[in-house]
């Protein structure tokens, strides 16, 4: 299943925060979204994910999801959204038995996905025992536990230290290259978008606006931070995001 945005425009009252969007999320790929601060990036995840509605436009499922998903889309936020009185393997199966699931394939589902995040030995353990990467882990596990068509991500790692932040994106590009997921994931770490996105989708400051689709070639569990290619590729988001920020920063000082 892929996700596809058609003229997508937004306003909340007199604010107008994203116009004339159009884009494709590709089935079995990662997109990350990058641009200034309050450009509209989680506004445009909110629309993805159907739990908010744009003024204009539409945003359409097309295909249908894998013959097993529970939810089409799902979500992984940034402050890991656990819930702290229930253990790791409760945070997954609760989200199981609220579809139906029965004892013997939710046991199943939990073993896969565990396995899958490197937590099989943590699945008794109560969220306040594990580290933030860990925690991170169990929401991700969470997310495929019901094998989404598209995983939509905010921020997942920002609120990580840089070098759980770099375990855990590997921990992402191993789980999607032994298993392709669709993606898309919304970050303002640019050295993640080149490490995780097969295209990179900048916007520019408020409203938003597509201001350039960078695609990457490289494989996924090819790409090294020190590839001069990478190198490059993350040097020109960067002139392009620090052009809006300038802009975004006279304009409030003309303002
Ligand atoms: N429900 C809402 N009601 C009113 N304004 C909103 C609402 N949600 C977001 N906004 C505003 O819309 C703009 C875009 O917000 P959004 O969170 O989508 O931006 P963002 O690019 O994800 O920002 P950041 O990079 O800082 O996380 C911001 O100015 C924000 O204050």
């Amino acid at each position: 299943m892929e996700l596809r945005l058609e003229d997508v425009s937004h306003r909340y009252g007199d604010l107008e925060v994203l116009r004339d969007i159009d884009l494709r999320i590709p089935q079995g790929k990662i997109v990350c979204i990058v641009g200034p601060s309050g450009c509209g990036k989680s506004t445009l995840l909110r629309f993805m994910g159907g739990l908010e509605r744009p003024d204009q436009g539409r945003v359409l499922q097309a295909g249908t999801p894998p013959p097993d998903s529970l939810n089409p889309l799902t979500y992984v936020f940034q402050d890991f959204a656990l819930l702290p009185w229930r253990r790791v393997e409760d945070n997954i199966s609760i989200i199981l038995r609220d579809h139906g699931i029965d004892k013997d394939r939710c046991r199943a589902i939990i073993d896969d996905v565990l396995a899958r995040t490197k937590l099989t030995e943590f699945r008794r353990a109560w969220p306040r025992q594990l580290s933030g990467g860990m925690k991170q882990r169990v929401a991700i596990a969470r997310a495929l536990a019901v094998n989404p068509a598209v995983m939509l991500m905010d921020e997942p790692l920002s609120a990580l230290d840089s070098q759980t932040r770099d375990l855990l994106m590997e921990d992402l590009v191993t789980l999607w290259s032994r298993q392709p997921f669709t993606g898309v994931y919304v970050t303002h770490n640019l050295s993640e978008a080149v490490r995780l996105g097969h295209q990179i989708v900048v916007l520019s400051r408020r409203p938003g606006r597509i201001s350039e689709i960078v695609e990457i070639d490289t494989p996924l569990d090819q790409r090294d931070a020190a590839d001069p290619q990478l190198e490059r590729t993350q040097k020109h988001l960067w002139t392009l995001m620090r052009a809006e920020a300038e802009a975004a920063d006279k304009e409030l000082l003309d303002g």
